[in-house]
């Protein structure tokens, strides 16, 4: 399994890191041996797998349950558990004790968490407790309400600066890696540039030292409204879609089950029902 230090020579050698979302065993176990880096328990299992409208719903409850089963199909990669929506805000206590709930009871090897300055202290105390904090700056889905819409992020030098001001200090409080979403790709090469740490685009143009994507998103399952930056690899909705027509197709005009998805009982058994005297 890689770990962070596996994630910062990657970085320095320039082998981009390919990190993709999963949220249960099947997606998983196919992440893993496909090859993927690293994943990323996103609360956007909200948005894909469970139907809201945007990642604000998510519970810890959701995350323990979704890291859990990627864990059992992802034995051998490291993994990634998003903090969800307002559960490292409050007290370091309440902060610490979420973070260690994903790693001791779910088996995450990291947290991520969304924002800048308002969470530095927070991201200082995890590193100190022990705990590998990716941060997460740009478009951050969590504050959706705040920022009025999921659009791109810091496209004026104020606000880019102001970011990169943010990225170092992620960087300081002791984050191992940072994601990016959603900002100009002239951005992400300068903070790529700038951080020691490994820098994971999603949105964020070609110079990222990795890139991430939604699982869903990646294979074309399910998302309804497929943001720009996504490259679909695969139409897994179609072929699904097409099979359980199919499927239905079969069992209204009884082409399902053949003989040989049948079972059968022995000719005297058959006979012996209702004590012989079947005719
Ligand atoms: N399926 C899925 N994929 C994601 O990448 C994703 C989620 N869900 N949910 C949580 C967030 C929300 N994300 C999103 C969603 C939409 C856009 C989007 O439509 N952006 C516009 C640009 C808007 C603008 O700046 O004007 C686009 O055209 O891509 C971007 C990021 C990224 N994350
Ligand atoms: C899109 C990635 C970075 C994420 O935070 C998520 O999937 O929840
Ligand atoms: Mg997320």
């Amino acid at each position: 399994m890689k770990t962070t230090a596996d994630f910062k020579k990657m970085k320095e050698s320039r082998e981009t890191i390919a990190m993709l979302t999963a949220y249960d065993y099947p997606s998983a176990k196919i992440s893993e041996g496909a090859g993927i880096d690293l994943i990323l328990v996103g609360d956007s299992v909200g948005m894909v797998a469970l139907g809201y409208d945007s990642t604000v719903p998510v519970t810890m409850d959701d995350m323990v349950i979704h890291t859990k089963a990627v864990k059992r199909g992802a034995p051998n990669t490291f993994i990634v558990t998003d903090l969800p929506f307002l559960t490292y805000h409050s007290s370091f206590n309440e902060t610490l004790s979420h973070a260690g709930r994903l790693l001791q009871e779910a088996g995450a090897h990291a947290v991520k968490l969304e924002g800048g300055a308002d969470v530095i202290m927070h991201i200082q105390k995890l590193t100190a407790a022990g705990i590998p904090v990716m941060g997460h700056l740009g478009l951050t889905p969590q504050s959706v309400g705040v920022l009025g819409g999921y659009k791109v992020q810091a496209r004026e030098s104020e606000s880019a600066n102001l970011l990169l001001k943010e990225a170092k200090a992620i960087e300081l409080a002791g984050a191992f890696s940072l994601v990016l979403e959603c900002v100009p790709q002239q951005l992400t090469e300068i903070v790529s540039k700038e951080l020691s740490i490994p820098v994971i685009g999603i949105g964020a143009g070609g110079s990222a030292d990795g890139q991430v994507l939604v699982y869903h998103d990646v294979i074309g399952y399910g998302s309804e409204h497929v943001p720009k930056f996504v490259k679909q690899y695969a139409n897994i909705g179609e072929t699904i879609n097409e099979a359980i027509q199919t499927y239905v197709a079969d069992v209204k005009g009884q082409q399902f089950p053949e003989q040989k998805h049948s079972f059968n009982m022995k000719e005297e058994q058959l006979a012996g029902m209702y004590g012989g005297s079947r005719s």
